[in-house]
Parts: C-alpha cells; structure tokens; sequence
C-alpha cells in the first residue's frame, strides 16, 4: 500500500539563512536528541539547511522515493528512511539529478547511495550510510510520503528543520528553530577570545569549565 501524504509548509526562508551561518556540532554542545547519528557526507565541506520532506521505503522497494522526489520544491530536503537496510543504494544519479532539478537543497537517506561521482559531479549533497552498487527497485509494494519517519535514531516529521554540515545532520520542530541560529552563532563567537588566548599559552580547560574538576 502506498500513503501520499501532502506536501508540508516550507521553513522560514530567514530561519534556514541564520541556521546556514552556524555549526551542527554547536547544537551538539546543547542537546542530546535529533541528531542522525551513523550517517557520513559524499563530500566536504558540505552544508544545507531546508524543509524535511519524508519517504518510508520497504528495503528494497523505491517506488516512494521515485514519486517523491517529483514532488520536491526549491529548499526541500529528501529524507528517506528504509527500513532498516542501510546495504541497499535507493538514491543514484538519475534520482539527485531529478532532486537537484527540483531545486532540492541536499537528501539525507538512512541507507546507502549509488552512483557516487554522478552525484558528486552535480554538486548535490547528501548525507547516507555510505555507498553501495547493490540497490532498490521499482517494485511497487509498498512507501509512505510525508510521514514520521526515523534516520540514525532521530525521528523527522514532513516539514522540519533539516539542519546538516559536514559533521552530519540534526533535525528540528520548526518553532525550535526560531532564534536558534543566533544562538548557536553567538556561542560560536564567543570562542573568538578564547583562541587569542590559548595562542599565547591560555588554558582550553580554564574557557571550557574542565579545570574545576581537576583533582
Ligand atoms: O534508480 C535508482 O533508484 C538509483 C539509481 O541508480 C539512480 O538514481 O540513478
Ligand atoms: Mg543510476
């Protein structure tokens, strides 16, 4: 059976500029939850933030994936979830190229990929479990677009924040990214001082805390 499921709201154009400003790894320093955790970028540096539109795939079906990446808007991001198989590519040339024609900002895909320097050379970003010549088909059992789903531990509803570096990807409700990016930048700048510092001999563990639980 197949669930096709509207198309979500997109993210504030604003909020995706302030996220694209900051590291993913600054709200690693923050939180503990929503990362993708195990997934690896075709490339670095690598960076995107934009509107999670969602794919649920049986392991070795992509019918879902196929028809929803028709449907991808300027600013969205794929992301698939396979159920579990991270073994089979269900994203190769033709599928990034259709993405990137769509205007799609990048894919992140709890599986592997296929036709990496096809991929490579569209300048299309993607985030996966790695790259694989055994992949999916077209086979008509059975997806779901646009509903939870779960990538690296982290769940993702259609229409969150998918926030992603080269370090990997986080996904956010979309009113918890709001005022996020300055946060996160704010924090970042704050170790500006700290490396003048430690250039002339300053301590990381004085300007991180660590030094108070020296024994
Ligand atoms: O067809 C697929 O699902 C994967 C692939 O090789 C492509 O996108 O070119
Ligand atoms: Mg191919």
């Amino acid at each position: 059976m197949f669930t096709v499921n509207d198309m979500p709201r997109q993210i504030d154009e604003g909020i995706a500029a302030e996220l694209g400003g900051a590291c993913v790894s600054t709200l690693g320093h923050l939180r503990d939850h929503g990362f993708a955790l195990g997934l690896r970028p075709n490339r670095r540096p690598l960076r995107f933030t934009g509107t999670a539109v969602t794919v649920r795939i049986p392991h070795l079906d992509s019918t879902a994936v196929h028809m929803a990446v028709d449907m991808l808007r300027p600013g969205d991001v794929l992301v698939v979830d396979q159920s579990g198989d991270h073994a089979r590519s269900c994203f190769g040339g033709l599928v990034s190229f259709t993405a990137k024609a769509r205007g799609a900002v990048g894919a992140v895909i709890d599986g592997s990929v296929n036709d990496h320097d096809e991929t490579l050379a569209y300048g299309f970003p993607v985030l996966s479990r790695g790259f694989s010549p055994l992949t999916t088909r077209i086979s008509g059992i059975e997806g779901a677009i646009n509903v939870p789903v779960t990538v690296g531990g982290a769940v993702v509803h259609p229409g969150d924040v998918v926030f992603a570096d080269s370090d990997g990807a986080a996904f956010l409700r979309p009113e918890e990214a709001v005022g996020l990016g300055a946060l996160l930048k704010a924090k970042e700048d704050a170790e500006a001082p700290a490396r003048e510092s430690i250039a002339e001999g300053g301590s990381i563990a004085e300007f991180s805390g660590a030094a108070k639980y020296r024994p």
